[in-house]
């Protein structure tokens, strides 16, 4: 059989329903075998790819989060779109088949799918019934807006929790999400998608005034930090922070390894801000394919592709993960299945997505070197909870960072 390496960024649960669809994928058949190796985290993963693309030691198959959409598409000589591929190889591949947030994530001008939707997910709300219950809080009741999630922290705190609220992915949740929730633009030129030459705008007074609160709350602990990426996951898994504002793709690790029950809702948002909520956006990765592999190797991967898009391996790989079910074929086997009557708020993440018609401001961002932007903001983000700088004055700065990084990709992109 020909080896198919599969570089990824699953660890956890996540990592073993990896593993587990490629056994699955190599029992189908006996021509491929496909290799999935962990490689850290989203960062780690694409910049290991990178480095091997240059002693041509690559993958055929890396997993990208979705900030590093706009610069994989701009490196067109080591990228095999994947449209092309399955063309190519003769299987069928329809952006059509797709949710529409996600194929509008991902599609070119044209419509056409470079990578392969694999991993999509968007921040939800999760709460520790049993914490709430202790602080003399409604267990059945998920809070729906700051405010509310402001007092039900207040409470938890008060009764003896060290940590009232937090998030993983700092920038993601804070600032891109509540941007789209708000249906706020993050950047002009609908997010970038419109051009490269989009500026950042997200320093305006709603972002700005909740970037302050979570400020404030960081004083008494309200909201506590807990670090980029999912640093903050093991905390409400713990029963430290009393509700967590996280990936829905954390649900089957949340499960796992907590022993308290769970509380589902939607993110958060501010009722006085026209508009919201609007509907969040999606975060995960996809599947790109490199190119210098030889020739078998592809017609593996297009097979591959073509069994991950089974309705029933997809709406597997969503059941026990927490991630989208990508195709809508997927989500109407998961709801005849029953498994969203049998677990209430998994399909919380797919009602956000959708709630309202996408606009400018929340069908997702298209932004070169977001990966880097995205670390801008972090980076002030943390020197605000630090209390080293104010809200504004973060967010300009991050505003002005990121820009700098926008021009110096557009320039490095003269033809797009
Ligand atoms: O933890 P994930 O896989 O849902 O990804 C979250 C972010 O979108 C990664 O960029």
């Amino acid at each position: 059989a020909t080896d198919i390496m599969w570089w990824h960024a699953m660890s956890g649960q996540l990592g073993k329903q990896v593993d587990k669809l490629a056994a699955a994928f190599n029992a189908s058949q006996s021509d491929f075998r496909i290799v999935p190796a962990y490689k850290g985290s989203y960062t780690e993963t694409v910049t290991a790819a990178i480095f091997a693309f240059r002693s041509r030691s690559q993958p055929a198959i890396v997993q990208v989060n979705e900030i590093a959409t706009a610069t994989m598409m701009a490196a067109r000589g080591a990228i095999y779109p994947v449209f092309e591929l399955m063309r190519d190889q003769s299987e069928a591949f329809a952006p059509s088949a797709y949710l529409p947030a996600v194929a509008g994530y991902y599609a070119d001008i044209d419509g056409n799918l470079l990578s392969f939707p694999f991993n999509a997910s968007t921040p939800i709300l999760y709460y520790n019934k049993d914490m709430f219950r202790s602080a003399g809080l409604d267990p059945d009741v998920a809070p729906k807006t700051w405010p509310e999630v402001g007092t039900a922290a207040k409470r938890l705190r008060s009764a003896g929790a060290p940590c009232g609220v937090t998030t993983s992915w700092p920038s993601w949740i804070n600032v891109e999400n509540y941007s789209a929730f708000h249906n706020l633009p993050l950047a002009t030129r609908a997010n970038g998608f419109g051009g490269l030459d989009a500026q950042l705008v997200f320093n305006n007074p709603q972002v700005v005034r909740h970037i302050a609160r979570l400020a404030e709350w960081q004083g008494t602990k309200i909201f506590d930090y807990s670090g980029r990426g999912q640093a903050a996951e093991p905390r409400f898994q713990k029963g430290e922070c009393g509700i967590f504002i996280g990936s829905s793709g954390t649900r089957a690790d949340i499960k796992a390894n907590s022993n308290f029950e769970i509380g589902y809702g939607m993110m958060p948002y501010d009722p006085d801000v026209q508009g919201a909520p609007q509907n969040s956006i999606i975060g995960g990765a996809t599947l790109w394919v490199l190119r210098d592999r030889p020739a078998a190797e592809y017609a593996g991967v297009a097979k591959f592709f073509a069994y991950l898009s089974r309705p029933e391996v997809q709406a597997a790989w969503h059941q026990n993960t927490g991630y989208l079910p990508i195709t809508r074929a997927a989500f109407d086997l998961t709801r005849a299945q029953g498994f969203y009557d049998r677990n209430p708020g998994a399909s919380i993440s797919i009602e956000e997505v959708t709630l309202k018609p996408p606009t400018d401001n929340s069908k997702g961002i298209r932004l070169g070197s977001f990966v880097l932007v995205r670390d801008a903001i972090d980076d002030e983000l943390e020197q605000v909870f630090a209390g080293k700088r104010s809200a504004q004055a973060a967010m300009d700065n991050a505003v002005e960072r990121g820009n700098r990084l926008l021009r110096q990709f557009e320039r490095a992109n003269p033809d797009r």
